[in-house]
Formats: structure tokens, sequence, C-alpha cells
């Protein structure tokens, strides 16, 4: 089952086009990622889905709904950010006692040993909380309610690298336990690679790719050796990347679609052949230059 659809998504905010004619579809019982660059448009994307924003044309439907002012498709999802707007008067026990009244499915026992896992204090109030510690508490929120559809916008925000780790680590034991539509937004790919399905990567509001971890793995290929070479193994293909390491070496990435046997004779005739990982090809897809930064450098 699709629990949310775009068609031709379209979202501008004044002269800005935020989101341009997006079409995908997330399936049921998926972790996906959400992945591009600052300014890409996933927090855009993520606020049309849970119904706080209003796209601008084109379709959204989230289960089966337009998800705009939706209370059906609202008592389904969490959202959760930075910038989640607790009462300022009460404890975070408080929060998470009216969290477990407000969502149906609220584990109690989870949400009770993260908080003391993670040392927090029945009496300490949120607003107190470190930008780490208001994300590690903001996970807690978004785990514990067990949403049909569960969204972290960049969640990691501050936390280091051990809760990180951690927060990864309890998502995808809830997750086997509890399946659900989960979508995270986040720089930190590398990170999170085992952990998604899916990623739907996103530049400047169009979407670049949405596929499986697993073919984005097999999706690219690199190879490094004499410019002459390489040149003549990838003229005529779409350059996905390029680095010259040296006036006569050089490593450039292109679609894989060779066949196995061409493969070979690349092999053969002494270029090397180097997997891409789904975090870098990402990091390519979704610079402004083939070249990336070193681009800036070259005066050639
Ligand atoms: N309320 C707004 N008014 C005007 N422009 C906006 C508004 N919100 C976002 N934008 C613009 O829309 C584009 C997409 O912004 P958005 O916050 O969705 O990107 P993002 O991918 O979440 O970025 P980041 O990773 O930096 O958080 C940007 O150009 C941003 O400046």
């Amino acid at each position: 089952m699709s629990v949310v659809a775009c068609n031709n998504l379209t979202k501008v905010y004044g002269r800005t086009k935020a989101l341009n004619q997006l079409s995908f579809t997330i399936h049921e019982n998926k972790i996906t990622g959400l992945i591009g660059r600052n300014g890409a448009g996933k927090t855009t994307l993520l606020k049309i889905m849970a119904g706080f924003l209003r796209e601008t044309s084109g379709d959204i439907k989230v289960f089966s709904e337009k998800p705009f002012n939706n209370l059906k498709v609202s008592g389904n999802l969490i959202y959760t950010d930075d910038y989640m707007n607790f009462p300022t008067s009460l404890t975070l026990m408080d929060l998470l006692k009216t969290a477990s009244s407000f969502y149906p499915n609220w584990d109690d026992e989870l949400a009770v040993r993260l908080f003391s896992y993670f040392s927090f204090q029945s009496t300490q109030r949120y607003t107190d909380l470190s930008k780490g510690m208001k994300s590690t508490f903001n996970m807690i929120i978004g785990l514990s309610a067990r949403c049909p559809l569960t969204i972290f916008d960049e969640p990691t925000t501050g936390m280091d690298a051990a809760v990180r780790k951690d927060f990864y680590r309890a998502l995808l034991k809830d997750y086997i336990d509890f399946p659900r539509t989960i979508i995270l937004s986040s720089h930190h790919l590398n990170e999170m690679e085992d952990l998604l399905e899916d990623i739907l990567l996103i530049k400047e509001g169009e979407l670049c790719l949405h596929s499986s971890v697993e073919d984005m793995k097999e999706y690219a290929i690199g190879l490094s050796g004499k410019s002459n070479l390489v040149h003549q193994w990838t003229k005529d293909r779409d350059i996905i990347h390029y680095k010259n390491i040296d006036p006569d070496y050089v490593y450039i990435v292109v679609k894989n679609d060779y066949t196995e046997s061409t493969l070979h004779q690349i092999e053969h005739d002494g270029v090397e052949l180097n997997p891409v990982s789904a975090n870098d090809l990402c990091i390519y897809l979704t610079s402004s230059t083939k070249g990336g930064i070193d681009d800036v450098f070259s005066r050639g």
C-alpha cells in the first residue's frame, strides 16, 4: 500500500520554487532517507506530507488523503524536528505523559526506558536542554509514539557520535518489532546507510533519484587510471563526477551500464574499477559542478 504519493508536487514561496514537479511513491513499512543539500527542499516536502504546509500545485496523498489540515492524516503521523513547540510550563515527564494520552500506539515502557538510558531528569524542562539533548528527547517522543507514518526531519542535530549511533540502533530495533513507514531527512547518509531501505534524493526541489540503497550501490562505477584510457572508456557517457589526480591520471564516475565483458576489457586495459558508495553517489549527484569543490580552485 502506498503511504505517500506525490504527482508533480510543486511549492513556491514568493520567488523561490522550493519543490518542482516532484513525483514519487513511498510504500508502507519502509525506512526511507530523504537526502539533499542545504536548501534542497527536504523540510518543505516533509511539512507538506505532515499537513503543515499546503502545496502550490500538483497532488499529494498521504494514506490516500490530501494531508493539509486533515485530522485523519495528522492522527496517523508524527513529525519531529528541531523546532518542537512544547509548552514551556511542563516538565519532561509531563510532556511524556501528555504524549502518551495523545498517541494511540504510545509505548510507555519504551519511553521511560529511553528516558532513563539517556539520563534525563523528570523535572527538567525542554527549554533548558542542550541542542543535542533536545534532539534526543524528540527522538524518544518520535519512537515511542509508534505512528504508522513517522517523520524525523534532521533528527540528529547536535547529537554526539555515540548518541547518533544509539538513535540509529534504537530506531532499527523498534522498527523490526513494530514495522511502520519511517522517513528521515539527514546529512549523515554514511552513518545511516545500513538502516535505510530506500533513498529519495532531491536537488534544488527536483527528484534526482528514488531507489533502494542496494540498487544505489550498483548505480555508478568509478574508473581510475591514465587519462587517455579513462577518457576513452567514458566518452559519450554522462559523467557523474571527475577528479584530476595528477596531469595524466584521472578518476571518473559514470552510470554503470557497462556489460560484464566490457568491464573485463576495461580492467584488462589497465584501468582500475571502483565501486561508488551510496553516500558518495548522493554527494556527486547533488553537487553543482562535476568536480566538486576542486573546481573552485582549478584555474586552468
Ligand atoms: N517560509 C519560507 N519562505 C521563503 N522561502 C522559504 C521558506 N521556507 C523555505 N524557503 C526556501 O525554500 C527552499 C527549500 O528550503 P527547505 O527548508 O525546504 O530546504 P532543506 O532541504 O530542508 O534545507 P536544509 O537542509 O538547509 O534544512 C530554500 O531555498 C529556502 O530558502
